[in-house]
């Protein structure tokens, strides 16, 4: 995957990139207007010069007085430091030329520098008393001064860009703080609901209009989306209460029976512990809703569930796997006679009679038949075969003692 800039990189060479070229521009022209005004002001001033020079040798030049010319020339040649001055005559015949020692180094490039940049050099004419021409002065400057020149610009020039990047970089740090911030929580935010589904969660406010504009429409999808999610869940529970429990008595169902067992006879086989399976089937259940009402038989299911709950431990599993018969999961099981006694507790506590409201009290008891692992089987069906097969010697033993049916309540018992 390449990796892709982020947008507080992007601000930041953004700004960057825009001033370093408004720099760069502004630097060239102001190079440039700097460049021509220089050079014409100093064009004037060395016109100027040539012209006070002219008058100042006048009588000099008239009488070759090369001394006294001499003399004229060299302080302001000091002081103008010009790099050439010289006196020609009409005929061309040059009559003192001064020059200053030839630079060397850094003085030499300078010079070049400035000599090839600048291009001052001016002339003016020695004219006598009576305007004839006598003569000409000729004068460059040294190019040191324009160096100088470009040198204090550098300087400022450098000043400007550090105080520009500056700036910049205080600009991209509030553009950070008032766009990527928030956008860098929004995406936090995004991450954390897809990854622990917490559609509960909110965008904050934003600084910026549509920053936070967004952050209310996407606050307002995650409401959609929160109502949509719990009402899935819903469903979803009900689903798997209605695959898994059943609808009468809200205990497990045959196929979460069948699962839970799987699942025990796992854990016993991999830590080897027991576990017992009760199989209970009510004995004269059908009298109940032959007197009674179905309706009425329902309740005494109902009922009969809530005391199976009510024997076992909360880890033990309580079924009913249709009609009127139930089973119990045992696990884990210290002994086979823990089976035993809780078979037993189960057969005491449905002599207690079952009180239907309107439609009286009924005594309905449980024939139980008992099946431990790994006694009595080690795979799931040779268990519940086991189990069913006790349950019925049971039924059949207790029928043997069953008392008739009374037509009354109280009257179906075992
Ligand atoms: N009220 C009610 N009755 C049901 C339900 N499911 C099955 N039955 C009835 O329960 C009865 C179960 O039949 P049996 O097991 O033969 O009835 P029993 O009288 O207990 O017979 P034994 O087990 O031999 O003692 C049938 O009459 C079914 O119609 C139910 O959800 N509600």
């Amino acid at each position: 995957m390449t990796a892709r800039p982020t947008l507080a990189r992007v601000l930041r060479r953004g700004h960057w990139q825009v001033a370093s070229v408004t720099l760069l521009l502004f630097g060239l022209l102001l190079g440039l207007i700097g460049h021509a005004v220089l050079g014409s002001m100093q064009a004037r001033h060395l016109e100027l010069l040539a012209r006070a020079t002219g008058y100042s040798i006048e009588a000099a030049v008239m009488f070759r007085d090369l001394d006294a010319i001499r003399e004229v020339l060299q302080p302001i040649q000091r002081r103008e430091k010009l790099g050439l001055l010289r006196v020609v005559l009409p005929d061309g015949q040059v009559l003192v030329e001064l020059r200053p020692p030839a630079p060397t180094g850094l003085a030499a490039l300078q010079a070049g520098i400035g000599q090839t940049l600048m291009h001052d050099h001016a002339s003016a004419p020695v004219l006598d008393g009576n305007g004839r021409r006598i003569g000409e002065v000729q004068l460059s400057g040294e190019g040191s001064d324009f160096i100088e020149l470009l040198l204090w610009g550098l300087g400022a020039g450098l000043l400007c860009v550090t105080a520009t990047l500056g700036v910049a970089s205080l600009m991209t740090r509030r553009l950070e703080r008032s766009i990527v911030e928030p956008i860098d929580r929004l995406a936090a935010l995004t991450r954390s609901i897809r990854c622990e589904r917490a559609f509960d969660r909110r965008a904050p406010a934003a600084p910026i209009a549509e920053l936070h504009a967004l952050g209310e429409d996407f606050n307002a999808m995650l409401a959609e989306i929160d109502v949509h999610h719990r009402h899935l869940q819903q469903d979803r529970d009900s689903l798997s209460q209605r695959a898994w429990h059943d609808a009468l008595t809200g205990l497990a169902n045959r196929a979460s029976f069948q699962q839970r067992l799987e699942q025990a006879l796992l854990a016993s086989q991999q830590h080897g512990q027991p576990f017992g399976v009760l199989y209970l089937d009510a004995d004269g259940f059908k009298a109940v809703n032959d007197t009674a009402g179905h309706a009425a038989g329902d309740r005494l299911l109902v009922q009969m569930a809530e005391r199976l709950r009510a024997v076992v431990r909360e880890g033990d599993v309580v079924a009913r796997l249709g009609g009127d018969e139930f089973a119990v999961l045992l696990q884990p099981l210290r002994q086979v006679d823990d089976a035993r006694r809780i078979a037993r507790e189960i057969g005491r506590i449905m002599q207690v009679p079952f009180d239907l409201g309107e439609s009286g009290c009924f005594r309905c008891g449980l024939s139980a038949g008992i099946a431990t692992f790994p006694q009595d089987g080690d795979t799931i069906p040779a268990l519940l075969d086991t189990a069913d097969r006790a349950m019925y010697r049971a039924k059949q033993a207790g029928r043997q003692h069953r008392r008739p049916l009374r037509g009354s309540p109280e009257g179906a018992a075992t």
